[in-house]
């Protein structure tokens, strides 16, 4: 039986409680054999502006995971071209591990752009899709409602952002509570955000 390995992609500009809330969650009550904490350089759809260096928030990521051994970090997309592509991030995970199954994460919101992503359908025919609920503007497309490939779980929701973050960090407001402790110890050792 192949390995099942859920994909959460993110900026994780910094990773916060929400992110690690949810895929903690998944790890806990999927099949899910691990959670991989993707790290991407640059997401096609936002701009690159003010985006903390790859390696801080790769480092970032690699440090919350020590604490748990079902999540793992990932920086697959570093060497991959730029913007990145979820599609082609994909081909080249499944011709690097044939023996994994890789399924998607991905909120709610992100359901209602899928859409807009590279050769999204092409992603629909080869992978599974797990979708947690989360609060957004807009409907999720009928033709992902009872789509076969997509699995709608509940799970918990944490409505914090990295945007919030970093502008909270910017007001000198205390974040301890939003960031996992190995986190933050990074974040204000290194000064970031401010
Ligand atoms: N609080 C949260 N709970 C669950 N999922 C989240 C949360 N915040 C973001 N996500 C999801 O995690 C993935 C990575 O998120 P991302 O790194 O863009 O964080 P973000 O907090 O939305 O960042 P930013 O505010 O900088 O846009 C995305 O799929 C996003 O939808
Ligand atoms: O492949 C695409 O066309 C595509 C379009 C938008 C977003 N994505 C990916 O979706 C992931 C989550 O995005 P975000 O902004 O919610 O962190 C991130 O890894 C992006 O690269 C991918």
């Amino acid at each position: 039986m192949k390995k099942k390995i859920g994909l959460f992609f993110g900026t994780f500009n910094p990773i916060h409680i929400g992110h690690l809330i949810l895929a903690n969650h998944l790890y806990q009550y999927s099949e899910l054999d691990e959670v991989w904490l993707v790290v991407t350089p640059h997401n096609p759809l936002k701009k690159k502006s003010s985006l903390l260096n790859n390696h801080h928030r790769f480092e970032m990521v690699w440090r919350l995971c020590e604490d748990f051994p079902g999540l793992k970090p990932s920086d697959i997309e570093f060497n991959l071209p730029q913007p990145n592509y979820t599609m082609y991030t994909l081909t080249h995970l499944e011709e690097k591990y044939p023996d994994y199954d890789f399924s998607l994460i991905m909120g709610e919101d992100n359901l209602k752009s899928f859409p807009k992503w590279k050769n999204y359908e092409i992603i629909l025919e080869r992978h599974n899709i797990i979708v947690y609920p989360r609060f957004s503007e807009g409907q999720v497309d009928e033709i992902f409602k009872d789509h076969p490939k997509i699995t709608h779980i509940d799970a918990p929701r944490i409505e914090i952002s990295s945007t919030f973050i970093r502008q909270a960090i910017k007001e000198g407001k205390d974040v301890r509570a939003l960031l996992p402790a190995p986190v933050w110890e990074y974040i204000d050792e290194m000064n970031f955000y401010r």
